[in-house]
């Protein structure tokens, strides 16, 4: 739309998880330093004295909203979608489990993201999610259904 402007605030978290019935490594328990690059559009702000005078959205608020709606359930969890063998174990020793229900593909923790930053109500345009310095995926949150993501859910959320 004329005059408005995309702003995009980086933060990376670290996970780990297990794609039980790849046909590769990945079915194997793992970690990744995810990046997680957040973008917003909007019409920057016009107020004379105000303090988010030119601003689209403050980033230090776009830091807090994505801080307390997302990485602090993620970061340092076991990303689980439910059927892993270790998540018993995990559980009962007391580590961090974020018990998402869906596989926890790029493609689908991506559009995971998008849903959670537009419940959130941030002015979001896109989420692109870096699981490796070579791998991403990318959805737009206009692509995001009312209703929640397309992937297959095996029950639950933990996070709502
Ligand atoms: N389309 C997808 N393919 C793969 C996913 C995924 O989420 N979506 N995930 C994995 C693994 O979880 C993991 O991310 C390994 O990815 P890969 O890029 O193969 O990692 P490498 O470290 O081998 O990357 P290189 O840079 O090629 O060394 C697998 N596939
Ligand atoms: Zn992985």
């Amino acid at each position: 739309m004329m005059g408005e402007v995309s702003v995009c605030k980086i933060f990376t978290f670290d996970s780990a998880h297990q794609l039980v019935g790849h046909k590769g490594k990945c079915s194997n328990l793992h970690g990744h330093t995810y990046k997680l690059e957040v973008v917003l559009k909007g019409k920057p702000l016009v107020g004379e004295g105000h303090s988010d005078e030119g601003f689209v959205i403050d980033f230090s608020d776009i830091k807090a909203t994505v801080q307390e709606s997302l990485l602090d359930h993620l970061d340092h969890a076991f990303l689980a979608m439910g059927n892993e063998p270790v998540l018993e174990t995990l559980v009962n020793t007391g580590s961090k489990v974020a018990l998402l229900s869906f596989r926890t593909t790029v493609e689908n923790m991506s559009a995971y993201i998008a849903y959670r930053l537009k419940q959130a109500s941030l002015p979001l345009y896109s989420v692109k999610l870096w699981e490796t310095p070579t791998s991403w995926a990318e959805v737009l949150a206009a692509d995001i259904p009312d209703e929640g993501p397309s992937y297959r859910l095996y029950g639950g959320c933990d996070c709502e």
